[in-house]
């Protein structure tokens, strides 16, 4: 497999793919400075890259930078998945996306393409989360709920059941969501309120 960004997340990346029994063939990544990452080379910039038979992944955490990725390089995506994340055999899982260790994704939830679904986080049973949403570490998505494209849930954070998140948005790390959050709204506290708005694409 091919990774495209060569920093923190891709090391997680990494991992999981060997504790799969894969290989990680080479990394590209933008800064020239770059040149391995656990002893597998940096093959060049991601213009570099020629596509081929080999799958890949994008390593990159920010949801922003992953879709432009999506949108300059033609690539097969492959998926992974941590040997002790919990996944429903009804879930419905799209291509480049991640699940991390300690992940729980229950019955009939639908998750998109090059979405994170990091380390200890809970997705229950019916949720959407669309494309390239990162759901970080240990947060919690009750029944039912909706995330829109481009969406981060910060770590710690709890939205209640059957509610719906816009796209681009931002929940603030160890945020209460109670009630539907607008498209671009960033979000934070205990019950979370709106403090700003991110900017469109
Ligand atoms: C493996 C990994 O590392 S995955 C990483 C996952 N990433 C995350 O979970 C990070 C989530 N990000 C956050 O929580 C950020 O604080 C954000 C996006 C909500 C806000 O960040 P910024 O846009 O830089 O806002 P800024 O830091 O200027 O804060 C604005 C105000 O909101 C407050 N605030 C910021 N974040 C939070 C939060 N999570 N909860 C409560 N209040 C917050 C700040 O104290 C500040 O208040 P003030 O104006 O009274 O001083």
């Amino acid at each position: 497999m091919f990774l495209f960004g060569a920093s923190g997340h891709a090391k997680v990346i990494t991992e999981i793919i060997q504790l799969n029994g894969g290989s990680v063939s080479g990394f590209y990544d933008d800064d020239p400075l770059k040149k391995s990452l656990m002893g597998i080379p940096v093959l060049g910039n991601t213009e570099a890259y020629k596509p081929g038979n080999e799958k890949s992944l994008i390593s990159i955490g920010n949801n922003r930078i992953r879709k432009k990725v999506t949108e300059q390089i033609e690539a097969k995506y492959g998926q992974v998945i941590h040997p002790k994340a919990v996944v429903s055999e009804t879930v419905e899982i799209e291509e480049g996306t991640v699940v991390m260790a300690g992940a729980v994704i229950n019955p009939f939830t639908k998750i998109g393409r090059h979405v994170i679904i990091n380390t200890a986080a809970s997705v229950d049973h019916d949720c959407q989360v669309s494309d390239f949403v990162h759901i970080a570490p240990k947060s919690t998505l009750c029944g039912g709920i909706s995330i829109g494209e481009g969406t981060l849930v910060g770590s710690g954070s709890v939205i209640i059941p059957n509610t719906k998140i816009g796209k681009w948005a931002t929940i603030g790390a160890g945020s209460v969501v109670v009630k539907d959050v607008p498209d671009y709204a960033v979000v934070v506290g205990n019950p979370a309120r709106i403090i700003k708005f991110n900017s469109q694409l």
